[in-house]
């Protein structure tokens, strides 16, 4: 092939760059700094594998930490190529697992409507597995345990592999492990570690299976390699063994998930597993101005544990770093706010422009102050719409009609609404379930039919049983949203919620209208070659969104999110607020050892992100937990050269944020016209036909389920499904 006709898959990169993306198929681990392009190299080498070495789409998988990240990939791989890509992978380690399952669930020892269990369905199972063994809950908190579980999930241990040597501690959790587990094989569910761990397993297990996807994945790609755990290594290591290309591309100086098991030492094992890997290093920065970019450099030295490398720019020196010492975390929020309004009025977008900051519950007092000043924003994270407890009350109801057998979600709904079957019944079940090793379900039809519970406990059980036949003869045939509302009416959902007191019984009607609404739209874009039925594609839909913390793609807001999110993102404007020590670094990390370089890599993580201009600042008072504390400045903010910082004091009026605005949300600028998803933006005006007037406060979701959190004035907070709430502004 002519090499001018590849001057686009070349032409954007460097020379390190280009040797990386133009080498013959081979094994390769890029080690390099922030914003060094190592995602732009891992994109541009998909597109010359497809292109000139003929690789078939299908034969590629492509690993990146989020969604979103996901997405995007597969985006600037098909725009560089110009044309859609079929039968290519490219996914987070989690969401390929879920395929692989879905696809191999007998294999696999699963049911086939497994189920996956977020982070508070898990506790709940552990909770009660822990009193089934009897234990102290104040003893062996159940949090804990699920750390411990967790982790060492995430190592690839399970409980057979844990030695205890006579420790107490360890042969308790690890028993409450073993618990946990059958309990969770009993239920058909699994968790998000496990997920991984059992794809794992799958391969190990079946030999066969393995080679098929060797021999089908022939090039394997991995970003943000700095971050996967044991687990994810040793997928890629039995994958990447016969392939025929392999790409890790990674900062160490960026590894930020050892609490959740990430090793950097995996940056290290990858070149004793893969002996005749190539390490290619790139040292040219071209995201940041050189103040950011020595800033970052600076902080970073601080750490021990470092591979060490230097990130030069070519850039100009750019401003220097503005650093604001606030009275309180309101007199912090003004100042982003207003400086914010600022970059806006001098031109720039408002999704170039980051607030980044270490704990979600700090994002609050910006929304409100962003809200006031009427600035669109969207946020990532926070609480979603599928973890609120009405809407998993409902979901566990229809989890139930697609399978009895899922005990976290009988669990449930079992006495909920309360219908007289009571701990003590429950315990029993619970008791015989782990006997026989079956399912609760199961466990109450036999237990019945045995008489072994009888009484008054038996016709409250009787007529659960009675309930769920009824609901399943009425749910025949029927569409998802009919099947969602049968469910919630019938259910005695609907009724339970409306007996509850105010205006919170009123949001969570309205939400389990939603969720109808949900189901409608869900039903609309179903594709049935991912699962067999709609309720069963619904239910996956919603545990893995609530797993993810991601929000709707809207473009121009200004985006809040914590540092931890922001990995591998840039945004020409940043704010990192709250710096200040026992914030970040977190109050943890400074009683544990060896977390506090991880904070320190998170700080560099964070000032990669800005290009051209950062803000940080800090606030002498701040109200953490219902109490006032006072934090000293962050000693990340100390590290920072100080000839490369500008500090704005209190006093005096210049950097003082102006203003109190205390001015009613504007109407945004697309006015008048009846609007379409896209058009919406927080912070907007928006007349509802039901509800009247209210204010746009938040996105969640993303096309037909995009949902809308709208504060009305005389109506409360509600969610609404966008597609159906046909609003004007
Ligand atoms: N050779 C190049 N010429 C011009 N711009 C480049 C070049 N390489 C990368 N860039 C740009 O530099 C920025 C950083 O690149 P990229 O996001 O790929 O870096 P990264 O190493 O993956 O960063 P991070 O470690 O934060 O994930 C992007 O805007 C990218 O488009
Ligand atoms: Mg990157």
């Amino acid at each position: 092939m002519n090499t001018d006709d590849l001057s686009y898959l070349l032409n954007d990169l460097n020379d390190a760059q280009r040797q990386a993306v133009a080498a013959p198929p081979d094994r390769q681990r890029v080690l390099a700094g922030a914003g060094s392009g190592k995602t732009r190299v891992l994109v541009h080498r998909i597109a010359w594998l497809i292109q000139v070495e003929q690789a078939s789409p299908y034969s590629v998988l492509a690993v990146t930490f989020t969604n979103k990240a996901a997405a995007e990939m597969r985006g600037r791989i098909q725009s560089l190529l110009g044309q859609h890509l079929q039968g290519m992978w490219v996914g987070t380690f989690h969401g390929l697992a879920h395929r692989l399952l879905r696809a191999h669930w007998q294999e696999a020892g699963l049911p086939e409507h497994f189920q996956i269990l977020d982070s508070d369905d898990q506790h709940r199972l552990i909770r009660r597995v822990i009193k089934d063994l009897n234990l102290d809950e104040q003893r062996w908190p159940p949090k804990q345990a699920q750390i411990f579980i967790n982790s060492r999930k995430d190592e690839g241990l399970r409980p057979q592999n844990i030695q205890a040597n006579g420790d107490l501690f360890l042969a308790t959790q690890r028993n409450i492990y073993a618990a946990y587990e059958a309990a969770c094989q009993r239920a058909g569910a699994i968790d998000f570690s496990e997920l991984l761990l059992r794809a794992l397993d799958l391969w190990r297990n079946h030999p066969g299976l393995l080679e098929h996807y060797q021999r089908r994945f022939r090039h394997l790609l991995v970003d943000e390699f700095q971050d996967t755990n044991a687990v994810q290594y040793a997928w890629l290591r039995l994958l990447g063994q016969s392939g025929d290309s392999l790409m890790v591309v990674g900062d160490d100086d960026q590894s930020i998930y050892g609490w959740r098991g990430a090793k950097i030492q995996n940056i290290f094992q990858f070149c004793t597993d893969f002996p005749d890997a190539r390490t290619v290093r790139l040292e040219q920065n071209y995201r940041s101005s050189a103040t950011i970019l020595n800033a970052a450099n600076a902080v970073i030295a601080h750490n021990q544990e470092r591979l060490g490398k230097e990130l030069w720019t070519e850039g100009s020196q750019g401003e220097p770093i503005a650093l604001y010492a606030a009275f309180n975390e309101y007199d912090e929020a003004r100042y982003v706010t207003e400086q914010i309004r600022q970059a806006i009025g001098r031109g720039l977008a408002r999704q170039d422009i980051a607030i980044l900051y270490r704990s979600n519950a700090q994002s609050r007092v910006l929304e409100e102050s962003l809200l006031r000043e009427g600035i669109p924003y969207r946020i990532y994270g926070g609480q979603r719409f599928f973890e609120r407890a009405e809407i998993k009350n409902a979901m566990a109801y229809l989890c139930v009609i697609h399978n009895p057998h899922q005990d976290a979600a009988l669990e449930r709904i079992i006495n909920l609404p309360t219908r007289g079957i009571g701990d003590k019944t429950l315990d029993q079940l619970r008791d015989y379930a782990r006997a026989h090793q079956v399912s609760l379900w199961t466990a109450l039809h036999q237990s019945l039919e045995r008489a072994l519970i009888s009484g008054r406990a038996a016709s409250a059980l009787l007529g659960f049983v009675q309930l769920l036949e009824e609901l399943t003869q009425a749910v025949q045939g029927a569409s998802l949203p009919r099947l969602t509302q049968i469910l919630i009416e019938r259910s005695g959902l609907w009724e339970y919620h409306r007996n509850e007191k105010g205006e919170k019984a009123r949001t969570r009607l309205e939400n389990l209208e939603e969720l109808v609404n949900a189901a409608a739209a869900f039903e609309q874009d179903w594709d049935s070659s991912e699962t067999p039925t709609p309720l069963a594609g619904f239910l996956a839909h919603a545990s893995l969104e609530s797993g993810e913390q991601q929000a709707a793609e809207h473009e121009d807001s200004v985006q809040l999110m914590t540092l931890h999110t922001a990995k591998g993102l840039e945004f020409p404007l940043v704010f990192m607020v709250g710096m200040e020590e026992g914030l970040f670094p977190h109050q943890m990390s400074l009683e544990e050892p060896g977390r506090l370089e991880e904070e320190r890599r998170l700080a560099y993580v964070g000032i990669t992100r800005a290009m051209q201009r950062l803000v940080m600042s800090h606030a002498e008072v701040r109200h953490l937990y219902g109490k006032e504390v006072r934090h000293a400045l962050s000693r990340f903010v100390r590290e920072i050269p100080s000839a490369l910082i500008h500090s704005i004091r209190l006093s005096g009026n210049s950097g003082r944020a102006s203003g109190l605005a205390t001015s009613a949300p504007r109407l945004s600028e697309s006015k008048g016209t009846a609007v379409a998803g896209t058009e919406l933006k927080v912070g907007q005006l928006v007349r509802h036909a039901l509800f009247g007037v209210g204010v746009l406060q938040a996105f969640e979701g993303s096309g037909a389920h995009t949902r809308v959190q709208i504060k009305f004035d005389t109506e409360g907070t509600k969610w609404l499904m966008l597609s159906h709430a046909k609003l004007e502004s």
